[in-house]
Order: structure tokens, then C-alpha cells, then sequence
């Protein structure tokens, strides 16, 4: 997949993150710390990820500041995108399944390796529920304005 990813420091799993999306073979679009060129404020570089999804240049974005919630608040802003803030890999599969979410948000702070490895597994091998009571309550958080 491409999937653009945003950080707004080089600290906690950002490095990680890139490079273990890389190893599972995904296309990394970075955005913010992650390229000398960039904005690294968490609400620039977060909107910038979240748009690649909303205007079809990446499948799913990752977006990430040291909390996690600036990132996702500003991620949600872009119409079309649904970010979810995962801090555990069940959380991960549950934005995937229930909410059809298309970006994830995370903590640079609070996310270590390894639990960032659980994430990514729910979250990639995760797919959204075809329930129409979930398809329903999906189309209508896409029509909240
Ligand atoms: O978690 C965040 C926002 O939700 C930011 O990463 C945190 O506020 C630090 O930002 P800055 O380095 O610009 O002060």
C-alpha cells in the first residue's frame, strides 16, 4: 500500500515506524520530521498525510505527534478521512472493523517497538465490517458536519 506518514519530531517510534512500514513492503510518503523539507508542526504535517488519503495519493496515512491527539484532530478535519488514536493493537483492529478508520493516529510518546508492531498487525490485517448497523453508523459520521 501507500501510505503517507507524519511526524512532528524524529523522536520515540517515528524512525521505527518508517522504517518497519518499509520492511512489510508498503510505499512510505513522508510528511513533517520525516524529510528535511517539510513543516514539522503536528497540524501541518498531519492534514498533509491526512489529504494524500482524501485525495487518492495514499490507501492510508499514519499520523503521529507526541500525544497523538493533535495529530488525529487535525487529521479528521479533511473531509473523507476517518483517524483513529490507537494506543493497543485491540483498539487498532476495532477503528478498522467498526469505524472504517483510514488513518492512524499515534503517540510518539507512549508507543514502544514492540507494541507498535501489534498495532500495524491488527491495523493492516484489519478490514472494515459489512454489519449494515456499522455501515450505517459509518455513513453517517461521513455526513456529520
Ligand atoms: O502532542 C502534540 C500535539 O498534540 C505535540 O507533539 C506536542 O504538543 C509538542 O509540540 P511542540 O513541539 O510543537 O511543542
Amino acid at each position: 500500500m501507500r501510505i503517507a506518514v507524519a511526524a512532528d519530531s524524529p523522536d520515540g517510534i517515528a524512525a521505527v515506524l518508517v522504517d518497519e512500514l518499509t520492511r512489510r513492503g508498503h510505499q512510505v510518503r513522508p510528511y513533517g520530521a520525516l524529510r528535511a523539507d517539510d513543516r514539522a508542526d503536528w497540524a501541518w504535517c498531519a492534514e498533509a498525510a491526512a489529504r494524500d488519503v482524501a485525495d487518492g495519493r495514499a490507501d492510508q496515512a499514519v499520523v503521529c505527534c507526541w500525544t497523538g491527539t493533535g495529530a488525529s484532530i487535525a487529521a479528521n478535519k479533511v473531509p473523507g478521512v476517518r483517524a483513529a488514536l490507537c494506543a493497543d493493537a485491540y483498539t487498532a483492529d476495532g477503528a478498522r472493523r467498526w469505524n472504517d478508520a483510514n488513518v492512524l493516529a499515534l503517540s510518539l510518546r507512549v508507543v514502544s517497538a514492540p507494541l507498535l508492531g501489534e498495532i500495524l498487525d491488527a491495523w493492516l490485517a484489519g478490514a472494515p465490517s459489512a454489519e449494515p448497523e456499522d455501515r450505517a453508523n459509518i455513513a453517517h459520521t461521513g455526513e456529520i458536519r
